[in-house]
């Protein structure tokens, strides 16, 4: 890269810290719901979560402490642990609350929690791809994250096993 290129007015230099700690995960159980009437049964993954913040520089050669990004990410990762996730906004399941009660009615079939064992989230489905979405909005919404540094992209990756994620991103201005 010549001196010009990085001196031209329209280039943007950007870096990116991506974070996989081992503790950014969360403990769920959930269930899929592929069309108005099937579903898999209620189970449970340990959900890994990636990372990816793109950004500018300071004239310190930093974006931010990435310790500030970490306690975030972990927090995030906390507030999903250990809890039966349900779908706020699917097209095939409605919920119900009676008391201390969350009843999910899919496909005919009445399906009982304990309102303190469930987190309703604004989603469609619990799904790696929900999830990311999910978790990247918050990142954005929650504002913490974007106070740390300039930063023009985010991207979220949800995990439910070796092999097998979902992706999110935020780009700013888009
Ligand atoms: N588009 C999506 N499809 C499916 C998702 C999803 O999140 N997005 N999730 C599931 C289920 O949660 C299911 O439990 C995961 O299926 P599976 O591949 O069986 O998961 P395993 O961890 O058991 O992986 P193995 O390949 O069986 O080892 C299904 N579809």
């Amino acid at each position: 890269m010549t001196a010009s290129t990085v001196d031209a007015p329209e280039f943007t230099e950007l870096t990116t810290i991506e974070l996989f700690k081992e503790a950014m995960k969360f403990s769920a159980g959930h269930f899929t719901i592929f069309s108005k009437d099937r579903r898999e049964r209620l189970h449970g993954h340990n959900f890994a979560v990636q990372v990816s913040i793109t950004g500018e520089l300071d004239d310190n050669g930093m974006m931010g402490d990435y310790g500030e990004f970490k306690r975030i990410a972990f927090d995030l990762c906390r507030s999903l642990d250990e809890w039966t996730l349900l779908p706020g906004r699917s097209p095939y399941l409605t919920l119900r609350e009676d008391g201390p009660y969350v009843f999910a009615e899919f496909a005919g079939e009445t399906i009982p929690f304990l309102r303190s064992d469930v987190q309703v989230l604004p989603l469609r489905n619990i799904t790696v791809e929900e999830l990311a979405r999910h978790l990247c909005h918050r990142l954005v919404d929650e504002g913490k994250i974007l106070a740390v540094a300039p930063i023009h992209r985010l991207e979220v990756k949800v995990s439910s096993g070796p092999g097998q994620l979902g992706a999110a991103g935020w780009r700013r201005g888009a």
